[in-house]
């Protein structure tokens, strides 16, 4: 039997909808969630999904606001403007549009940026609050996919998951949510020897790679749950996944989309960050 499609657009839509309300009831308490958004260089996939943040923001009253750099800006440049959003007391969650010119140091970038606003979750602290359990600004993406297990009443604990990819903010991250729901977890990577044999035991299968169609039905389990995290923008200008979606969906229980799957729905996450963010204050 063919499995069941997790429609990510549907169901970030609805986060969507309960987000507005909530941020409705923050302004008429005089809390106005703002999120800046930092792009450097002129890369157009970026500069797509930047749009992308824009529009979802807008749609549940999170004003939000872009910083273009050139592609030329110095890391020091970019560590000033860091500081500057860290003390300006309109905006709540910053986000640094990854990846950033060779020239400038990605983790340098992030140790700067004020945990309290790192609405990616990728500061040394919130992932090591993460690694704990303890309550922080989950990554985007794994956190994503998360939502989307749970809204299908999908069952983690005890489950075998396998990761496939290993980056900071998709493959280990969304091994260590797994874990901390009690899964067991199997992380692979392109130095995996016999990566089938460990993908075919997989209940749960997170597929973060980065290369389109290189997980088919051969791969997987009959019945397993099947996460497809690659964005892979091909020549003819369409946009698919690491996995062979027509095989695997006959194989598979659940399987996500691309697009309208784990896409969609990193973005509305983040703008629930944004609103935990802007939350954070009314405690202090
Ligand atoms: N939907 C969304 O919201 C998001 C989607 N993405 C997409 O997800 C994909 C992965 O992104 P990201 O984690 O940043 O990518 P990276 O390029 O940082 O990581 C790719 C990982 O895949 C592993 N890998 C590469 N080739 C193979 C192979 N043949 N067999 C097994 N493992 C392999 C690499 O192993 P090694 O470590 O050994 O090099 C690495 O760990 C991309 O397509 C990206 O566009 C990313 C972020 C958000
Ligand atoms: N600091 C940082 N944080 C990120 O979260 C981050 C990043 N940098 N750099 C790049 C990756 C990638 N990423 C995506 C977000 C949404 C879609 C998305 O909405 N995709 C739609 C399609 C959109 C389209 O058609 O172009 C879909 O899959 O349906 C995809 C990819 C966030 N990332």
């Amino acid at each position: 039997m063919a499995a069941e499609i997790i429609n990510g657009k549907d169901l970030a839509q609805e986060l969507r909808m309960s987000l507005k309300d909530e941020v409705t009831e923050l302004k008429q308490k005089g809390i106005n969630p703002h999120l800046t958004v930092v792009l450097v260089g002129d890369n157009p996939a970026s500069r797509s999904y930047v749009k992308g943040k824009e529009k979802a923001a807008a749609e549940v009253g999170i004003s939000s606001s872009v910083i273009e750099l050139p592609a030329t800006t110095s890391e020091e440049e970019l560590l000033d403007q860091i500081h500057k959003l860290n003390e300006d007391s309109v905006v709540n969650g910053i986000l640094v549009q990854l990846p950033l010119p060779k020239h400038i140091s990605e983790q340098k970038v992030i140790d700067t940026i004020n945990p309290n606003k790192d609405v990616d979750g990728f500061h040394p602290i919130n992932v090591g609050k993460m690694m704990l359990g303890e309550d922080t600004f989950l990554p985007c993406t794994p956190y994503g996919i998360i939502t989307m297990l749970k809204s299908r009443n999908i069952n983690i604990e005890g489950k075998h998951a396998v990761i496939i990819g290993r980056s900071n903010i998709v493959g280990k991250p969304v091994g260590q949510l797994l874990l901390n729901e009690n899964a067991t977890v199997t992380y692979c990577h392109s130095r995996t020897a016999n990566l089938r044999e460990l993908t075919s035991k997989a209940d749960i299968l997170i597929v973060a790679i980065g290369r389109p169609n290189a997980i088919t039905a051969d791969d997987i389990k009959e019945g397993a749950v099947v996460i497809d995290v690659g964005i892979n923008r091909l020549e003819t200008g369409k946009l698919t996944g690491d996995v062979d979606f027509n095989s695997a969906v006959e194989k598979a229980s659940y399987i996500t989309p691309v697009p309208k799957g784990v896409g969609p729905m990193t973005i509305a996450m983040l703008l629930k960050n944004t609103v935990k963010a802007a939350k954070g204050l009314e405690n202090r």
